[in-house]
C-alpha cells in the first residue's frame, strides 16, 4: 500500500560494468575502447596494499587523459574498515578533473557508511570548486550489507546504484564456497521419488538479488549484479546474467573484456521482446477504446498491469538507443 510513486533510477544504460586494476594501466585504452557503459577503475581488492598509492596516480591520470567517450566513469575506493580510502577520495577528487561521474564504495554495511563518504566527498568539492556533483555506487557484500540493504539504498541523494558482490558476500555469509557466482556445486536438491532422482541446481544468489532489487527500486537506483568469475564459462555467465535480468537487474559487471558482449546482449531487449511488448501496448490501446480493461493477446490475458510491464521493455529499449 502506498500512495507514493515509485522513483526513476537515473537514465543512463548499465548494462555492463568493465572493471579493472588500478594497477595495471596497460588495459585502461582498451577499457575506454570496450562496449561497457560503465568503467570501474578499481583502487580496492584487485590492488595490493603495497601498490595502492601507484594505483591512485595512474587512475587519476587516466581519469584526466583519457578519453573515455560517453561511459559512465567510476573509481571503487577501497573499503572504510581500511587505511587507504579516505586517501582515495581525498587525492582522486583533488586531482582528478570533471570527467569522474561515480565513486563506488565496496563492503557498505550501513546508512552511516554512505553518510561519512558523503560527508569527506561534500567537503572536497566545496573546497576545490568541483562543478559536478559526484554519484555513489555501492556494493551489497557483507551480511550486514545485505540486513540493512533498504538503509543504504535510502542513505544519500548521491546513490545511483547498488551491486552485489558474490565473493565477499560468500565469505561474509560463511558460505561454504570458493566460487565467485553462478551455481554452486553443494546448493542442489534432489527430485522425491524412487529410482533415479533428478537433480537440480537452485540460485544461491536468488536472495540477495531479490532484496537489492527491491531496494533499488523503492528508492529509484540501478540494481546490478556483480561478478562471474570463471571467464572460460560463458554459457555460464549468460545463465546468471538471464537470471539477474529476469528478476530486475539492469546490468551485470565484466571481469574480463570477453564478458562484455554477453552482459550487453542479456541486458538489451531483444527484438521480438520489443516487438511483443509493443504489440501488447497496442492490445491494449485497442480494449480500453472499447471500454475493457483486459484483453487477450497470443490467446493469454493481458490487463492494465501488461502495460507497466511492457513499458518497462520498450523504455528500456528505448534508454538503450539513446
Ligand atoms: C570478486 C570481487 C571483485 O573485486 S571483482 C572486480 C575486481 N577485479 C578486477 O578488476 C579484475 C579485472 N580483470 C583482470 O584483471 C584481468 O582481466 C584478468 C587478471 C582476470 C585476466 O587478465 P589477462 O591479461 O590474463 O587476460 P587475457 O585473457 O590474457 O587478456 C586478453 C586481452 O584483454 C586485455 N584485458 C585483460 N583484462 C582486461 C580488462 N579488465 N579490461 C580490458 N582489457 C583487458 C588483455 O590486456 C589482453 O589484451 P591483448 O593482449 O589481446 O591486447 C567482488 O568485489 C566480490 O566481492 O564479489
Ligand atoms: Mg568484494
Amino acid at each position: 500500500m502506498s500512495f507514493k510513486v515509485q522513483p526513476a533510477p537515473p537514465a543512463r544504460p548499465n548494462r555492463c560494468q568493465l572493471f579493472g586494476p588500478g594497477s595495471r594501466p596497460a588495459i585502461f585504452e582498451k577499457m575506454a575502447a570496450s562496449a561497457a557503459d560503465v568503467i570501474n577503475l578499481d583502487l580496492e581488492d584487485s590492488v595490493s596494499p603495497a601498490d595502492k598509492p601507484a594505483a591512485r596516480a595512474n587512475v587519476i591520470a587516466a581519469i584526466n587523459d583519457i578519453d573515455w567517450g560517453t561511459k559512465t566513469l567510476s573509481v571503487r575506493i577501497n573499503g572504510l574498515d581500511t587505511p587507504f580510502w579516505y586517501r582515495d577520495v581525498v587525492e582522486v577528487l583533488e586531482e582528478a578533473g570533471e570527467r569522474l561521474d561515480v565513486i563506488m564504495i565496496p563492503k557498505v554495511g550501513c546508512a552511516g557508511d554512505i553518510y561519512a563518504v558523503d560527508a569527506l566527498v561534500s567537503a572536497i568539492e566545496a573546497a576545490k570548486g568541483r562543478a559536478k556533483r559526484i554519484g555513489f555506487e555501492v556494493i551489497i557484500e557483507t551480511a550486514a550489507g545485505l540486513a540493512h540493504v533498504e538503509e543504504i539504498a535510502a542513505a544519500s541523494p548521491r546513490m545511483q546504484a547498488m551491486s552485489l558482490g558474490a565473493a565477499d558476500y560468500a565469505a561474509s555469509m560463511g558460505m561454504q564456497t570458493t566460487g565467485i557466482g553462478g551455481t554452486q556445486a553443494g546448493y542442489y536438491m534432489l527430485a522425491d521419488g524412487p529410482g533415479e532422482r533428478a537433480v537440480s541446481q537452485p540460485d544461491p544468489w536468488h536472495f540477495p538479488t531479490v532484496a537489492i532489487v527491491s531496494a533499488c527500486r523503492t528508492h529509484g537506483l540501478l540494481p546490478v549484479d556483480g561478478p562471474f568469475g570463471d571467464f572460460s564459462d560463458d554459457a555460464g555467465f549468460t545463465a546468471q546474467a538471464r537470471r539477474s535480468a529476469t528478476l530486475g537487474m539492469v546490468g551485470k559487471w565484466a571481469i574480463h573484456p570477453k564478458q562484455v558482449a554477453l552482459a550487453n546482449e542479456v541486458f538489451t531487449p531483444s527484438e521480438a521482446q520489443v516487438t511483443e511488448a509493443r504489440e501488447i501496448l497496442a492490445a491494449m490501446a485497442e480494449a480500453e477504446k472499447a471500454g475493457q480493461g483486459a484483453a487477450v493477446y497470443k490467446g493469454r490475458l493481458v490487463d492494465l498491469a501488461s502495460i507497466r510491464q511492457a513499458q518497462v521493455i520498450v523504455r528500456q529499449a528505448e534508454m538503450i538507443a539513446g
